[in-house]
């Protein structure tokens, strides 16, 4: 029986999602206000974006259960004590979507004084990994809930099964050997508009079904070969009503086919005739079971099992409810109610699990979590805090519509989280030397900056010496009126330095022409003189090999990964797509020393889900390590670091949202 997917809402010929793509996603001063844009040599230049207008966050971070959809939701059944469960495939990583469903769930749960199961849905053998199974329980952790329990359905293989055999004795499924084009004809073809007619097998002895289903079980038929269909509806305008599978005897691969790149499809193909005779390994039941049993015999079922109160999925499932309840129905007494919500999904990127595997695979970004694309560990390794996620869907809020998100707009409502959270220091990306020629060379003076605006942050100390590095692009060979930062004879500060300097001559690089040094004066005014008063302020740190300062550092600038919002929709293919400039790289910034501070006291502030110590949080890895970069964005380390203060490699978490100065 040729098993290839087709259209779920008019032909739900096996009910398997892998097998079932279209039940599927909708497809899918003291701000300088002196300081102006200036047209900076090379390098990076601070950015000036304007304030971009965001939604306010709302206050109440369970805003989310309190009014709208969930809330009803509730109200629908609110006598018992809620149970709910959170039920990936373990068949990748999860992504920036699943963390909807994730804080809908636990969120759900926790909120009504509940409890919250994580329940791998591991009913497909091709594909499924425990690998799979410790990402998705390490970043549900991460995330900052703790399962109640940790199940499986495969957990329920043999209580399935029986049920399986009871369903036939009550005359309510049977095993049918039609093909897959005959199964569609039944269903009214492809487009579902031709009269329906039972399958020749339907009506085949329930002993007889019976004992096809044991040789099922026991080996007589290959991969495809027969299937256990529910007797259902098919009267029934809902295509779930249609005699969907019970049971399959997979292939050892499976296509995926809604996703499947074009360039693969043709290895699969070839794979799957070599090896589409094997029964697949599953990594936890192993080789005892030849049949599996669809998303649609097992999840309703599992649902009941575990006294399920309310069953909160996606809206693709919308049609599956009928399905869902008619089993239940014929089974089971625990009844839970199945209720659907609009996806989450992001413009600009892609989540499909093929997509991004041919990323990796072509060596486009370096791995799963690469923070440039959007699975939840490539986001923890951006460096963005859990809190910032649960916070940005809350934002979002749950209706029944999809929401489709622009990553701008995510960044901004983690550039909103950071801005309240983390502390602040300078750091260079693409340092200039500066010398303050008439400071002694031993000058050592130890300046008091804050952490934060928020006082309960504290303050540390940096060095402040006779040579100091500052952003390349803050620093211009000419001066204009309308040029605000450094440039000869022009006097600009130092953040929290006394006084500003002013740059006197230059020094050049005599082959590339790049400025190698500048030198400044002091403007320490003479006694009873007035200070100098700069027009803008610009970030450094000091050279002071005694202090220890700089540290340095790669800096890894991410940008979006591709140029449009579509990438899905290029028409080379989403690869053609790709924005040569993702990542940037400063291979030699600088960051003043009260980074160890924050990289001692990480994660700093503590987040759910990031406290180490507590053995249901997760341990607090490098990007924990969060700051501010003045004037240049929010920072986090990389796992690419090394142990020390050498070998430091950032990432850049977001850009910051204002312009220039903002101290
Ligand atoms: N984009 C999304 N927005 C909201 N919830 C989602 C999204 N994707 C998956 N979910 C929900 O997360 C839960 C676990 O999903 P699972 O990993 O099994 O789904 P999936 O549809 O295979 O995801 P993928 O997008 O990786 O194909 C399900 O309840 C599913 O409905
Ligand atoms: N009902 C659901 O939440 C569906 C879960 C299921 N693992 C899926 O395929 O997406």
């Amino acid at each position: 029986m040729d098993n290839t997917p087709s259209k779920a809402t008019q032909m739900p010929l096996e009910p398997n999602k892998h097998e079932l793509p279209e039940r599927s996603k909708p497809s899918k001063a003291k701000k300088e206000k002196a300081i102006k844009p200036a047209k900076a040599p090379k390098g990076p230049t601070p950015p000036r974006t304007k304030r971009e207008a965001a939604p306010p966050i709302p206050n109440d971070p369970d805003s989310m259960f309190k009014v709208g959809f969930l809330a009803d939701v509730y109200q629908e059944r609110s006598s018992e004590r809620v149970i709910t469960r959170f039920p990936p495939e373990p068949n990748g990583y999860l992504h920036i979507g699943h963390s909807k469903a994730i804080a809908i769930n636990f969120g759900f749960a926790r909120y009504h004084g509940g409890e919250c199961y994580l329940r791998f849905d591991d009913t497909n053998p091709a594909g499924e990994e425990k690998e799979f199974d410790d990402s998705i329980e390490e970043t549900v952790r991460w995330l900052g809930f703790t399962p109640k329990r940790i199940t499986h359905s495969s957990d329920n293989f043999d209580r399935l099964y029986e049920l399986a055999e009871v369903l036939i004795q009550k005359d309510g499924a049977y095993v049918c050997h039609c093909t897959k084009a005959q199964i569609v004809d039944q269903r009214g073809g492809g487009d579902g508009k031709k009269p329906r007619y039972a399958c020749p097998h339907r009506s085949r002895p329930i002993l007889e079904s019976l004992t096809e289903f044991r040789a099922m079980r026991d080996g007589k038929y290959k991969p495809n070969g027969a299937a256990l269909r529910m007797k259902q509806n098919l009267e029934d305008g809902n295509p779930q009503m249609w005699d969907l599978f019970a049971y399959r005897i997979p292939r050892k691969k499976e296509e995926e086919a809604d996703e499947l790149l074009e360039e693969d499809r043709e290895d699969a193909k070839e794979e799957d005739t070599k090896e589409e005779d094997l029964a697949p390994h599953h990594y936890r039941t192993g080789d005892k079971w030849k049949i599996y049993p669809t998303y649609d015999f097992t999840h309703c079922l599992c649902d009941s099992f575990e006294g399920i109160t309310h069953s909160l999925c996606t809206v693709e499932f919308e049609l599956s409810r009928v399905s869902y309840e008619w089993l239940n129905n014929k089974l089971v007494d625990h009844k839970p109610m199945q209720r659907e919500y609009g996806r989450l999904s992001m413009s600009g990127t892609v989540l499909s699990k093929r997509k991004i595997q041919k990323l990796v695979q072509d060596k486009h970004v370096r791995s799963w979590d690469d923070p440039r694309l959007y699975t939840l560990p490539a986001l923890r390794r951006r460096g963005i805090p859990p809190g910032a996620i649960l916070s940005f869907v809350n934002e979002l809020g749950v209706t029944k519509a999809t929401s489709n998100i622009e990553i701008k707009r995510f960044e901004t409502s983690v550039r909103r989280y950071l801005e309240m959270t983390v502390p602040r220091l300078m750091l260079v990306l693409d340092p200039i030397k500066v010398v303050i020629d008439d400071l002694p060379d031993d000058h050592l003076e130890m300046l008091e900056l804050p952490f934060s605006k928020d006082p309960a942050y504290g303050v540390h100390t940096v060095p402040f010496t006779k040579t100091v590095y500052i952003e390349r692009s803050d620093f211009r060979e000419v001066d204009s009126p309308d040029y605000f930062r450094m440039a000869p004879g022009k006097p600009v500060g130092l953040m929290k330095v006394p006084y500003p300097i002013t740059a006197t001559t230059f020094e050049k690089h005599p082959e590339s022409g790049q400025v190698t040094v500048v030198h400044a004066r002091y403007e320490r005014p003479a006694e009873g003189e007035k200070p100098l008063k700069p027009k803008s302020f610009i970030h450094w740190v000091a050279s002071s090999p005694t202090r220890k300062s700089p540290i340095t550092a790669e800096v890894r600038i991410i940008n979006p990964l591709f140029n449009s919002d579509n990438p899905a929709a290029h028409p080379s293919g989403f690869l053609a797509d790709i924005n040569p400039t993702s990542e940037e790289i400063f291979p030699n910034a600088m960051i003043e020393t009260g980074f160890e501070e924050i990289r001692r006291r990480a994660p700093w502030p503590a987040e759910a889900g990031e406290n180490g110590s507590d053995s249901e949080g997760v341990v607090a890895g490098p990007e924990t390590v969060r700051f501010q970069g003045m004037r240049m964005g929010y920072f986090c380390v990389d796992g690419d670091s090394e142990a020390g203060m050498e070998g430091v490699v950032l990432n850049r978490i977001v850009s910051l949202k204002e312009d220039t100065g903002k101290d």
